[in-house]
């Protein structure tokens, strides 16, 4: 079986809404089972800066799909939930990024693998090294904790856990 890593994240309300469908969608497809699951991060916008904070996940998977499968059914859920691609880096109701695909090194354009912008993401190495601090970052022999060490107080600042609350979870 295949073990990936996949970043979600979304910045349009309702925010939680679009994380827990999006979730679902992973978990109805056969081929995917979720393995392991960070706690919700409500984080500042990093790249884009003048947009809401955004909620974010990271989930490690196993599935029999490969990573080119992977990402176009990561798209499909993207479409599905209303994804609009028009500011780089900008507001989405949902984003899915591959971090890694078992000890796959992919530089085609469309598959970028590990991730190329991971490293400098706290959004992203938060959760993962939440739930994975013992894995290593394939082609980078780097662990989360490792990349996260190399990053600005203020971006580690801008990566607080989010709690639902009761009426959310109605
Ligand atoms: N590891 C990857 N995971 C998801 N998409 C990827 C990956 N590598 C390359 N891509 C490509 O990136 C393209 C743009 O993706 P997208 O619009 O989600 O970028 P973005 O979310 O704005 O920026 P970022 O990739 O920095 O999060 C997609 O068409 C996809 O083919
Ligand atoms: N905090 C945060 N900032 C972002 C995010 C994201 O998921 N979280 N996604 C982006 C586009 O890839 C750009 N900026």
């Amino acid at each position: 079986m295949n073990q990936a890593y996949i970043s979600l994240g979304t910045n349009i309300e309702p925010r939680i809404d679009y994380l827990d469908d999006a979730l679902k969608l992973l978990e109805e497809n056969e081929n995917i089972t979720i393995k392991a699951q960070s706690s919700v991060y409500e984080t500042v916008p990093v790249g884009y800066t003048d947009q809401n904070d955004f909620l974010n996940i990271v989930i490690g998977i196993e599935t029999s799909l490969s990573s080119m499968e992977l990402l176009k059914y990561c798209q499909s859920i993207e479409d599905k939930l209303g994804r609009k691609r028009e500011i780089r880096f900008g507001p989405r109701t949902i984003d899915l990024d591959i971090l890694t695909y078992n000890n796959e090194n992919s530089t085609v354009e469309e598959l970028l693998i590990p991730h190329p912008r991971m490293h400098e993401r706290a959004f992203v190495l938060i959760p993962l090294h939440e739930i994975a601090p013992d894995f290593m970052i394939p082609t980078w022999n780097k662990y989360p904790g490792d990349l996260l060490s190399k990053l600005q107080e203020a971006d580690i600042k801008g990566v607080r856990k989010w709690i639902r609350s009761e009426l959310e979870e109605e």
